[in-house]
């Protein structure tokens, strides 16, 4: 429920900047505070589908295209080379602005400090002389002073996580190794740029200065804000009519830390979140899409439209883009006290910890994590090889050359049954019949099957696979004649799943007592937000595991049935989804 205090100066500030700027919001709305999910938007009054939330202006977007930094950075290349010319991105020399086109989000964040920097009362006299427009100091008085992204957790927190893939993805390490190498030492030689005429009035202030308005922690928020509050604005097109809806595409906040933003996608509804980093292409081939696919000028803040809160598959309002503005519009019609909510792009509980610090209870999107490299120690383990060197090195280089046909090295699972709504959100049926658990075989990831079983081929068929470049299909019923010894596909995922499980340090029931409470058990209490969020993450990814293992465990006893009939279970293929993969269907 929304808090009834009066809201605070910077609020009201915020409030005040933005209609000043030229912005509209609707009386019918206002911010409000949410427990746990900090400031909202609500309904002031029932509202209408499509109604207008707010509008903002194109020119009030916070990014490379509307600071003014870009250009006076141009210029100051400019004025060291010495010769007042343009040149391409290509040929710039590291230390210049336009070589850190190259860094990410290293931009961005540069504009992100310095217009806070602008905007700060010493700077505001410092900067005169830039002629850089007006301010964006109501947004980042409003902006989160911190974050509960795991970026920010203790070492002890971050141990709660164990098992799950958010560890490695924090980028914790590269985002410091940005600042030390590409951030700070641009702004150490551009001293004059980035404290204007302070850094001649007070030159032994500077690195104190420096340190004031620029440091790491510093640079951690901004990236923070990018990673949880930006959107993707395309630039309009040129001969494109004022107030044309959508064709600037989606919004979304950039993704992967200081290191690369995630790509936009077509659309012509805003969508603030992006898409889970688990997908078809393997991870280098989607940095490489990333990097083609987004324009980094593109990422930029909205303020306002990244006060709406977002929950899975609850969203009601999006963003529609104009040529001079974006708006932010019903989706269907609303009550008088609902929230307001965008779309993050719903994605797993482990990106929503991960961008922006918070999980859903349930978040049905939830996926986990399953390495090709544990089918591999699950078939090893199974075959009990005497030479289990010589077996690995041989899976090894299936697994390198399928990855190189454009399988991915890392599967994600999900759920099979949905998360109940209820407390303690199992996957519902808890008992599953027959007929289900095998039309929800169906629905186990395809290219995981078709992975597995790549790997359990005797070496004749597998010599035939890459002859004719056709992976086998996806039949989690199938048995094949691996080194000598017959295992089903589903067999050895269930015993990827039992190695998988065995990475996280408690059960699934431990979590789940710990949460919800259980039988003779009652629900821990006065659990911080962070380890709460890391064992929901943690939970939900068990469960996906135990609940895909239900299904392959029907599917290996089905398989069992149909090696001990050859006659009829040469016929069946209720179980086969054919031309499973991407490289099987060309
Ligand atoms: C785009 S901002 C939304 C505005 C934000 N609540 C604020 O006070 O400025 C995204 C952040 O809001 C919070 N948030 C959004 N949805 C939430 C939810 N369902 N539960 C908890 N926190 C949420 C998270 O901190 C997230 O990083």
């Amino acid at each position: 429920m929304p808090d009834e205090t009066a809201p605070a100066a910077e609020e009201r500030e915020f409030l005040r900047w933005f209609a000043e700027r030229g912005a509209v919001l609707s009386p019918s709305v206002a911010l409000a505070s949410f427990a746990g999910m900090g400031r909202g938007m609500q309904a002031l009054e029932a509202l209408p589908e499509d109604a207008l939330l707010f509008a903002v202006p194109r020119a009030m977007l916070l990014g490379t295209r509307t600071s003014a930094l870009p250009r006076l950075a141009l210029a100051e290349d400019a004025r060291r080379r010495g010769d007042g010319m343009d040149i391409d991105d290509d040929e710039a020399q590291p230390g210049t602005w336009q070589h850190l086109h190259r860094q990410g989000w290293a931009q961005l964040l540069l504009v992100m400090l310095w217009e806070r920097f602008r905007a700060s009362e010493r700077g505001q006299a410092a900067c005169a002389a830039f002629d850089a427009g007006a301010d964006w100091g109501a947004y980042f008085g409003i902006l989160p002073k911190h974050f509960d992204t795991p970026m920010f957790w203790s070492d002890a927190e971050l141990a709660e996580l164990k098992g799950t893939a958010i560890v490695e993805k924090i980028g914790k390490e590269e985002a410091h190794e940005t600042y030390e190498k590409d951030i700070f030492p641009y702004i150490q030689s551009h001293a004059a740029l980035f404290l204007g005429s302070l850094a001649a009035e007070q030159p032994d202030a500077v690195p104190a200065l420096l340190q004031e308005f620029y440091s790491e922690p510093l640079f951690h928020m901004m990236a923070s804000a990018v990673l949880s509050r930006s959107f993707h604005v395309r630039k309009p097109e040129p001969g494109q009519q004022p107030g044309a809806e959508g064709a600037e595409g989606m919004v979304r906040p950039g993704d992967r830390g200081v290191e690369l933003a995630a790509p936009a996608d077509e659309d012509e509804e805003g969508e603030n979140g992006d898409e889970s980093e688990l997908h078809i292409d393997s991870d280098s081939d989607s940095d490489a899409d990333a990097d083609e696919a987004e324009n980094i000028d593109d990422v930029c803040m909205v303020p306002m439209a990244d006060m709406l809160n977002a929950r899975f598959e609850t969203d009601n309002a999006r963003v529609f883009y104009h040529l001079d503005k974006l708006e932010m519009r019903t989706t269907r019609a609303i009550e008088k006290g609902e929230q307001l909510w965008n779309t993050y792009g719903d994605p797993p509980n482990c990106d929503l910890a991960r961008r922006y610090g918070h999980v859903d209870e349930p978040n049905g999107a939830d996926v986990v994590e399953l390495p090709i490299l544990r089918v591999v120690d699950a078939i090893l383990a199974l075959e009990g090889a005497a030479d289990q060197a010589e077996r690995r090195t041989s899976l090894l280089s299936r697994v390198e050359w399928s990855v190189a046909e454009g399988l991915d090295e890392v599967h994600a699972l999900t759920y099979l049954f949905a998360p109940s709504s209820e407390p303690p959100h199992a996957p519902e049926p808890a008992k599953a019949s027959s007929s289900e658990l095998r039309a929800a075989a169906a629905s186990v990831a395809e290219e995981l099957l078709v992975h597995t079983r790549l790997l359990l081929l005797d070496d004749a068929a597998y010599e035939k696979v890459q002859a004719k470049g056709k992976l086998p299909n996806a039949r989690i019923e199938a048995r094949e004649p691996a080194a000598g010894k017959t295992l089903g596909v589903a067999e050895v995922l269930l015993k990827a799943i039992d190695l998988r499980l065995a990475e996280y340090p408690t059960s699934e029931q431990e979590d789940s007592a710990r949460l919800y409470g259980a039988a003779g058990q009652q629900a821990e209490q006065g659990m911080s937000a962070n380890l709460r969020a890391a064992l929901v993450v943690r939970l939900g990814e068990k469960r996906i595991l135990i609940d895909n293992a239900r299904v392959l465990t029907a599917a290996h006893e089905a398989s069992l049935k149909i090696a001990a009939a050859p006659a009829k279970g040469s016929k069946r293929k209720g179980a086969e989804t054919a031309g499973a993969s991407k490289k099987a269907r060309k």
